[in-house]
């Protein structure tokens, strides 16, 4: 019955990045989860990546949304046709595919029973035969190459756009999660307020997630960075070069990353001693874009006094998870969603 997965499809459907999985073919479509509206004959202008070119440089008849936002679905038909879109795309890359897969979505593991079933919903409208649901941070640890099957505690920290997921995960469930809707978009916000509030410049997200990526850190550097941005002063309303720096970002992101680390604290306290002592031995896994952060591992560490160790590919932990669960569809099947929290 389940002879062939090969191709079924895993989708990491995030709130900033979705991404495609087939097996044997790994990640095949990596695309921002944006679609781009008309707001006069309710159409699809574009969806991923030509529509988040278009966030904050739409005329008024169009709307670059995120539809998965706050990690919730905030509009379900663009996230049905968001999906569709996905699948089709992945199914253009090979043409064998069949018209209808066996698909299983990623959702963020704080997403409601309601909210679950959306999802499954608009999968199958976009063609799934059957549509099976993974939490994210048991599929980041899968993705991670824990072994969350077998009798010892992982912990893994998932810090993707819209939500940061900290789980203890061990024998094929967890055992204690937190979720917080804090994670790289709010990095990008706080930025944003910060330039506002110190030299009366509005930015855009594009540029502070650019000052994110490139010169920021959650600890200061040894060499401080700088880097140029553009923006508009709210004094006079014209456009304005400045050159911003690393410390400056440090200081931004402070409020954000500390939610991070206290998530990350309590979701220790509340571990079984036994799974503390193997988490104590194999590190705390740190997952998603995130991840990325420079300094935050060592920030972790210092705060946790366990070790920290950033994943290898962190973007592509949660699709690859994703994926490989693909393999043990069966246990999804009997138990509806595996990785589904024992609390
Ligand atoms: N080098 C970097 N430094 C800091 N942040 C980064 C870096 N690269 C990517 N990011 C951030 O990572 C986030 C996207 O991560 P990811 O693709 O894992 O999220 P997602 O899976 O779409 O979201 P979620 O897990 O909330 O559903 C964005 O906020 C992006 O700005």
């Amino acid at each position: 019955m389940f002879g062939s997965f090969s191709k079924d499809l895993g989708i990491d459907l995030g709130t900033a990045n979705t991404l495609v999985y087939v097996k044997g073919k790994g990640i095949v479509v990596r695309e921002p989860s944006v679609v781009a509206l008309r707001t006069d004959t309710k159409t699809i202008e574009a969806v991923g990546e030509q529509a988040k070119k278009m966030i904050g440089r739409t005329p008024g008849n169009i709307r670059a949304i995120r539809p998965m936002k706050d990690g919730v679905i905030a509009d379900f038909d663009t996230t049905a046709t968001m999906i569709k879109y996905f699948i089709r795309s992945a199914q253009k890359q090979r043409s064998l595919f069949p018209k209808h897969p066996n698909v299983m979505v990623c959702v963020p593991s704080g997403i409601t029973a309601v909210e679950q079933r959306a999802v499954e919903d608009a999968a199958k409208q976009a063609g799934a035969r059957e549509a099976f649901i993974i939490e994210e941070p048991f599929a980041a640890a899968i993705g991670a190459d824990l072994p969350v099957w077998e009798p010892t505690g992982s912990m893994v920290v998932d810090i993707g756009g819209g939500t940061t997921e900290v789980a203890v995960i061990s024998l094929g469930g967890i055992v204690t999660s937190r979720s917080i809707r804090v994670a790289g978009d709010e990095m990008d916000d706080a930025i944003i307020q910060y330039i506002k509030r110190l030299y009366n410049l509005m930015i855009g997200e594009r540029t502070s997630e650019q000052l994110k990526m490139e010169i920021g850190s959650a600890l200061q550097l040894e060499k401080p960075e700088t880097l140029e941005i553009r923006g508009r002063d709210l004094v006079s309303g014209l456009p304005k070069t400045l050159a911003i720096t690393s410390d400056e970002i440090t200081d931004a992101l402070a409020d954000t990353i500390n939610a991070i680390v206290d998530a990350v604290k309590i979701t220790l306290e509340k571990c079984p001693p036994e799974l503390s002592a193997d988490i104590m031995d194999r590190g705390i896994v740190l997952t998603g874009g995130g991840a990325l952060l420079r300094n935050l591992d060592k920030l972790l560490q210092r705060e946790t006094g366990m070790p920290v160790i950033v994943a290898d590919n962190p973007l592509d932990c949660v699709a690859i998870g994703t994926g490989r669960s693909l393999e043990n569809i069966h246990l999804f099947k009997n138990r509806g969603s595996s990785g589904r929290s024992k609390r």
